[in-house]
């Protein structure tokens, strides 16, 4: 996972560099979604732990093939857009604002999730 992680902080410099953003740490998972399952459309964001702002997806399906399903719809203004989740497809976007959703799945599905975080969680949290 080494290289993985390196590429991560190499993608973390470039954007605090080129966009200004003000990043300070990441998280990752690998997820399966099961045959028939799928994920209703959200935000990576939410309101009690809001400091998730980049999503970045990488997809592990070697054999994905259309019909599969499990596509990622991105909701885009008035537009969808339908992302294969085909293997070493990459995907960044602003987790605030990019709201999406998988669809159903009819084989087994795995991605690898992370979010690049603006500060860890804990900092900045006001104790009374
Ligand atoms: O696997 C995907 O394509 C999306 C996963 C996702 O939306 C999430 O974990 O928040
Ligand atoms: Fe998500």
């Amino acid at each position: 996972m080494e290289p993985f992680f390196g590429l991560m902080d190499e993608l973390i410099e470039s954007l605090r560099r080129h966009c200004f953003m003000s990043l300070s740490g990441s998280e990752f998972h690998i997820a399966k979604y099961p045959a028939g399952s799928h994920y209703d459309r959200h935000l990576d964001q939410f309101n009690e732990r809001s400091n998730r702002q980049i999503t970045v997806l990488i997809y592990l399906n070697q054999n994905w093939k259309k019909g599969d399903g499990g596509e990622l719809k991105i909701y885009k203004d008035d537009k969808q857009i339908l992302v294969e989740p085909i293997a070493k497809r990459l995907l960044l976007f602003k987790s605030d604002v990019v709201e999406h959703e998988v669809l159903t799945t009819k084989v087994p599905r795995y991605s690898l999730t992370g979010w690049l975080l603006h500060q860890p969680a804990t900092v900045g949290y006001l104790f009374r």
